[in-house]
């Protein structure tokens, strides 16, 4: 008998139910479609060939995972219909009373609402890292490597990237299963792993045997974990470091990395977070520079950044605006005479004596966005009718920044965060070859160094930096002195020892800054310091400067005790603050002569050390 439409539709259900029942029970893609290689017992790892759009993350789940929970579901929502049966006067009660259970209920939902944003935003924070790495790292790398691998692309890469989030730290190690087939070039797969993730000096241990294949990834040659001088061959090894290329630290092999002001780049950027050892870097790296003879010129709006170079030789400290301000229009009055100078000379003479035109000048400016802001608003104070907007100081800076190496001006320049503005312009970030990076964003290695990309992982590291010249990222552990092992070198070098190179100029002293300040501050105190350093005819390196003929010393230029200095220059300190000063405070000026038992001191010292002393600190000697 022929079967009716009827018997066909009831067979076609029971056969559809059927397997129903055996995908449910099976833990399957209820559609029947199989998407991942999942099975009952294992999680998938991948989407199978040939599957198209989307696949779930559940498709990825165990057989046995998805029954659990579909077992669990169904019996959370058979409970819920279970307790409004067993209670079905209080479901009566709150139907009844519609107004009172609405009630309650906005007010329980405002409060659910409130937990689940905070709970999201507390989610959002925690996994921004993962979520960072994701985005940078882990899927770009599967982009690169599906095809090579032949793995479908929709496959979730977190299924067989296992990347951790701090992949660039030394002991970190980054598992890649891959295919038991092995049809697939291992030496392409291991160079996208390397451009991918923007590794260096990485081993690769490949498990090929069985069906738990994949590669482990970890670095092998890593920059020393610290460095001190008091390691082995560390005085040793600074002490050949070239005059012009100071050590910043050693990279993996134990490589010396170095940045070499005259065939490098002039100026050197460092950029860091509150931390990041900022400090360390500068300290290290102008301490070689003052032991080779350079003079250096720290402008340190924070004030105790440096205390290691408090009183070596050939150091200015410049510590308040106006120091910072009159530092910045002397230095580059020097590189206007330097360049003047470097005509004279031609290029023939300076490439065999570069010093002709005058020692090495090394400008530390530290924390630039602060300083910057700084400046604008001390040259908004001072300036008057009829002068330029612009802060000289700022528009000298971008003038040393343009000079080049033949003048030997350097700039070590330090931010948080360079940005364009921050440092004048974008412009400017183009006079720093070399940029050393620490603890950055994505966002400030896309800023600051572009021409390398991906950017390396940062890592936290102590000490561990990013050293970036000519296109190349150079992983670095920087060299750790400490205040007096970095003043031990710097004094122990050509300014003490009056070995070769250009004879010292006394270093100058920026003009103290009377209230109002002068309008466009001239170096007065030492107007000629920086035009004696070095002889401008080529022939002689360092000529005796003719006697000048003896001037009326300037106000500041007098001699006077402490009582005199009290009553006349610093009424705002009582004498008593100023002995306790003498006795106890090391940035207390010297005393320059003797009158009887009376010790004298300079005006223009005593007025500076007043404006720099630390205010309101225990034991200061504020009068207020
Ligand atoms: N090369 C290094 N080796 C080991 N530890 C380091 C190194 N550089 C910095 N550190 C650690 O980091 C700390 C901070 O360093 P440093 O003072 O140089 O940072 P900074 O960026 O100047 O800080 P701040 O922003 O507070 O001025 C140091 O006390 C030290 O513990």
């Amino acid at each position: 008998m022929a079967q009716t439409k009827f018997d066909r539709q009831v067979e076609e259900t029971a056969e559809a139910l059927m397997f129903g029942i055996g995908r449910f029970l099976g833990g399957r893609d209820m559609d029947g479609i199989r998407r991942t290689d999942a099975t009952f017992w294992h999680s998938g790892t991948r989407v199978l060939p040939k599957v198209e759009g989307r696949v779930a993350r559940s498709s990825y789940r165990a057989g046995c995972q998805r029954l659990t929970f579909r077992v669990s579901f169904l019996s959370a929502a058979g409970g819920g219909n279970s307790w409004i049966w067993a209670h079905q006067d209080t479901a009566q009660a709150l139907w009844e009373d519609k107004e009172g259970t609405l009630h309650a209920l906005q007010t329980g939902g405002i409060g659910a609402a409130s937990v689940a944003a905070v709970g999201g935003l507390a989610y959002g924070i925690l996994t921004r890292k993962r979520r960072e790495l994701m985005r940078e790292w882990v899927v770009p790398l599967h982009q690169a490597l599906a095809v090579p691998l032949g793995i479908a692309e929709q496959t979730d890469p977190r299924r067989y990237l296992h990347v951790p989030v701090n992949f660039n730290d030394d002991d970190a190690a980054i598992r890649i299963d891959v295919p038991a087939h092995l049809r697939f070039n291992e030496d392409l797969v291991a160079d996208l792993i390397v451009k991918k993730l923007a590794l260096e000096n990485v081993s690769f241990t490949w498990r090929r045997a069985g069906k738990d294949t994949h590669v482990i990834v970890k670095k092998r040659h890593i920059p020393p974990k610290a460095l001190r001088l008091s390691d082995p061959g560390m005085r040793e090894i600074l002490a050949k470091m070239p005059e012009s290329a100071p050590l910043i630290g050693l990279g993996a092999n134990k490589k010396k990395v170095s940045v070499d002001l005259d065939h490098d780049s002039p100026h050197v950027l460092i950029s860091a977070g509150t931390g990041g050892g900022k400090s360390t870097i500068l300290r290290c790296i102008c301490c070689q520079f003052i032991h080779h003879g350079a003079l250096a010129y720290v402008l340190d709006y924070k004030r105790i950044s440096h205390t290691w170079a408090r009183d070596v030789p050939g150091v200015t400290y410049c510590r308040d605006i106006a120091e910072i301000h009159d530092a910045l229009i002397q230095l580059v009055q020097e590189g206007r005479r330097r360049i003047r100078l470097a005509e004279q000379l031609g290029d023939d003479v300076l490439e065999k004596e570069p010093w002709r035109v005058g020692p090495r000048l090394v400008i530390l400016l530290e924390e630039v966005n602060a300083t910057m802001a700084q400046l604008k608003r001390y040259w908004q104070r001072i300036r008057e009718s009829g002068d330029p907007k612009v802060s000289p100081a700022i528009d000298a800076l971008a003038e040393i920044l343009f000079m080049g190496r033949a003048v030997r001006l350097h700039v070590l320049l330090v931010a948080q965060s360079a940005t364009a503005r921050a440092i004048g312009g974008p412009e400017m970030r183009e006079n720093f070859a070399t940029r050393i990076l620490v603890r950055y964003t994505l966002n400030a290695w896309r800023m600051l160094v572009p021409e390398v990309s991906p950017a390396p992982a940062p890592t936290r590291h102590p000490g561990r930096v990013q050293v970036v010249l000519g296109g190349r990222a150079q992983e670095t552990q920087v060299l750790n002195l400490s205040d007096a092992e970095a003043r031990e070198w710097a004094i122990s070098g050509v300014h003490t020892s009056g070995e070769a190179g250009p004879p010292l100029p006394k270093p100058p002293t920026p003009t103290p800054t009377p209230e109002p300040a002068p309008v466009l501050p001239a170096p007065a105190a030492d107007p000629d310091v920086l035009t004696d350093v070095q002889s401008t005819t080529p022939q002689a390196p360092a000529p005796e400067p003719p006697p000048a003929a003896p001037l009326a010393p300037a106000p500041d230029d007098a001699v006077v005790g402490l009582r005199t200095a009290q009553a006349e220059h610093l009424p705002q300190l009582t004498l008593a603050a100023l002995r306790w000063a003498r006795a106890n405070d090391p940035d207390f000026p010297a005393s320059v002569d003797k009158q009887g038992t009376e010790l004298l001191y300079r005006v223009g010292d005593l007025k500076r050390w007043a404006r720099n002393r630390p205010r309101g600190a225990i034991g200061s000697t504020d009068p207020s």
